[in-house]
C-alpha cells in the first residue's frame, strides 16, 4: 500500500529550492510586474508553506495571488496598520441577501494576515477526514447563519485561514431551470403507491403501508430516523470495488456523449444504480411528523462550513453523529445536462476551480431513448445549499448519497440525500465519494487533483 498524500507532504522537510524552474518562473512574473526577485522571494516562500506545496494555487491566474500578497507585504512595511474592522465587511452589509462575495481588498488583506501569522505553524495542516482539534480556539466567523434563517438550524461560516469567501445564493429547495421536464403531477402517483388512508405516523402502524414497497415492504428508517443498517449496509455494498460492477449502461444514445458530439456519440461509459429510498408524499394522509418523512423534514443536526488549505470550503459536524443519520440533500438548479454541458465548456474558459454539479443518471442504464429534458442534474453553483460546500473522498468517505422519491415515483428527478455510513465524531469533516473517475477528463463533473488523504485514493498522480 502506498503511502497517503498527507505523510508525503506534512513530513516533507525540503526548503523551497531556490533556483527550481517554478521559482524561477514565478520570480521572472514578477519582475514583469517591476518587482525585484530579493521582495518576491521571501512572500513567495511563506505562500508556498501556507498552500502547503501546492504551486498551483500560486501559479493560478498568472501568479495573482503571489502578487496581492507582494502588495500586501508592501503596504503593511508602509506602516499601513490592519485592524479587525478592516479585515471583515460590517455585518449590516453582510446581512442583505444570501449571497458572499468577497471584495479584493478584503482577499488581500487576509493573505497577508494569513502570511505573517501562520509562517511557523502551517506545517500542522492535514488534508484528510480526521477530527479537527483546532476547530474551536482558532475559528474567525464570517457568517452566523449562511441559510439566513431558512433552514430550521443555524450553519456557520468560518474562516480560519483565509481563503476567498464563496458567492452563491442559498435555497433549500432543488428550482428548475429553463427547459428542465420535472413531472411533479399528483396524477402520476395512483392511490396504490401511496397511504391516503394513513394519519399520524406511519412507523408506528402495525402493518408498513404502500409507501413501504419501495423498500421491499418495510420502511428504510427507524423510529429514531435513522436508517436501519440493514438497508444502509445494502447502499454501500453497491458501492464497493470494483465499482465498475455496479454500472448499467444506456440502451440508446448515452446522453452525456450526445452532448458531447451529437452526429457521432461514443457509447455508454456507464450509469450507477442505487437503491431508492421512497418517502411518503403530499397525496399520503399522515403528517408531516410521519417516522416515513426525514429528508423532506430538511437538516437538523449542527453544522458548520470552514475553510481548509487543499480543498477550498468543506463542511463539517459539530456534534457526534451515529451511523444512518441525515444530514442534508444536495440542493442546485435541475437542468438539462446539455445546459450543463455548455455551462461546463463556459467555465473551462474562466478556468474556475471548484465545480458543483451531481448527476441524475441513477435511472438512465434503464431506459430507452432518454429525451433531452428528461436527462437532468443539479448544479450548485449559484444556487445551492450547504451540501455544495461537502468534497470529495475516495472510498471511505463517511456520508453515503441516496436517492430519494419524494414527490413523484418518475425516477428521471429525484432528491439526493446524505446520510452518514458510520458513526461520525463532533468536528468530523463530512466526506462522499463524488464517484470521479480522475482519468476521465471529459466527464461533466470536472475531475480536480485529489487531496482526500484517503489511503485508497484513486488520483494516484
Ligand atoms: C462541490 S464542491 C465542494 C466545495 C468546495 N471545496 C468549495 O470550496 O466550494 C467540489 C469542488 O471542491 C474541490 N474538492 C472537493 N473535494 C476535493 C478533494 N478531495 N481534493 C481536492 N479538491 C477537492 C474541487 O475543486 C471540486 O471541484
Amino acid at each position: 500500500m502506498t503511502a497517503s498524500k498527507k505523510d508525503s507532504k506534512t513530513s516533507d522537510p525540503r526548503p523551497l529550492n531556490p533556483n527550481g524552474p517554478r521559482i524561477r518562473k514565478a520570480i521572472s512574473a514578477m519582475e514583469e510586474l517591476g518587482i525585484s526577485e530579493d521582495v518576491v522571494k521571501p512572500v513567495l516562500n511563506r505562500l508556498w508553506k501556507l498552500y502547503n506545496r501546492e504551486w498551483k494555487l500560486i501559479e493560478d491566474d498568472n501568479y495573482r495571488t503571489l502578487a496581492d500578497a507582494i502588495f500586501e507585504s508592501v503596504d503593511d512595511k508602509k506602516g499601513k496598520a490592519i485592524t479587525m474592522q478592516d479585515k471583515q465587511e460590517p455585518s449590516s452589509k453582510r446581512s442583505h441577501s444570501s449571497t458572499y462575495h468577497a471584495s479584493s481588498t478584503q482577499k488581500k488583506r487576509r493573505q497577508y494576515c494569513q502570511l505573517v501569522d501562520d509562517d511557523d505553524d502551517d506545517d500542522d495542516m492535514d488534508h484528510s477526514s480526521s477530527v479537527n482539534p483546532s476547530a474551536s480556539d482558532k475559528k474567525s466567523k464570517i457568517s452566523d447563519d449562511i441559510t439566513k434563517g431558512q433552514e430550521k438550524i443555524k450553519i456557520a461560516l468560518v474562516n480560519e485561514i483565509g481563503i476567498e469567501l464563496p458567492e452563491f445564493v442559498y435555497i433549500t429547495q432543488n428550482t428548475t431551470f429553463q427547459n428542465a421536464h420535472v413531472p411533479f403531477s399528483l396524477a402520476r402517483i395512483s392511490d396504490e403507491d401511496c397511504c391516503k388512508k394513513c394519519n399520524g405516523d406511519c412507523l408506528s402502524s402495525r402493518v408498513p403501508c404502500a409507501c413501504s414497497r419501495e423498500t421491499g415492504g418495510e420502511f428504510a428508517y427507524t423510529p429514531k430516523g435513522l436508517l436501519k443498517d440493514k438497508f444502509l449496509d445494502a447502499c454501500i455494498a453497491n458501492y464497493s470495488e470494483p465499482q465498475k460492477e455496479n454500472l448499467f449502461y444506456c440502451q440508446g444514445c448515452c446522453p452525456l456523449e450526445k452532448a458531447k458530439d451529437a452526429h457521432h456519440p461514443e457509447p455508454c461509459n456507464g450509469h450507477p444504480l442505487k437503491k431508492f429510498i421512497k418517502e411518503c408524499w403530499r397525496k399520503c394522509g399522515c403528517t408531516m411528523a410521519c417516522g416515513n418523512r426525514v429528508v423532506q423534514r430538511g437538516p437538523t443536526c449542527k453544522l458548520e462550513v470552514f475553510a481548509t488549505k487543499g480543498k477550498g470550503w468543506a463542511v463539517r459536524t459539530l456534534e457526534y453523529l451515529p451511523k444512518g443519520s441525515f444530514i442534508c440533500e444536495y440542493i442546485g438548479e435541475i437542468l438539462t445536462n446539455t445546459e450543463l454541458y455548455e455551462r461546463n465548456e463556459q467555465r473551462k474558459k474562466k478556468n474556475e476551480r471548484h465545480t458543483y454539479p451531481v448527476l441524475l443518471d441513477n435511472d438512465w442504464g434503464s431506459e430507452q431513448g432518454l429525451k433531452d429534458e428528461e436527462a437532468l442534474c443539479l448544479d450548485a453553483t449559484h444556487y445551492g445549499n450547504v451540501a455544495r460546500f461537502i468534497n470529495h473522498r475516495c472510498f471511505d468517505s463517511n456520508l453515503i448519497d441516496i436517492p430519494v422519491e419524494v414527490e413523484t415515483p418518475d425516477h428521471h428527478y429525484y432528491h439526493i440525500a446524505f446520510f452518514t455510513k458510520r458513526n461520525v465524531e463532533a468536528n468530523e469533516e463530512l466526506t462522499w465519494d463524488y464517484g470521479i473517475d480522475f482519468e476521465d477528463k471529459l466527464h461533466p463533473i470536472k475531475a480536480f487533483r485529489c487531496h482526500c488523504g484517503s489511503q485508497y485514493c484513486r488520483d494516484a498522480r
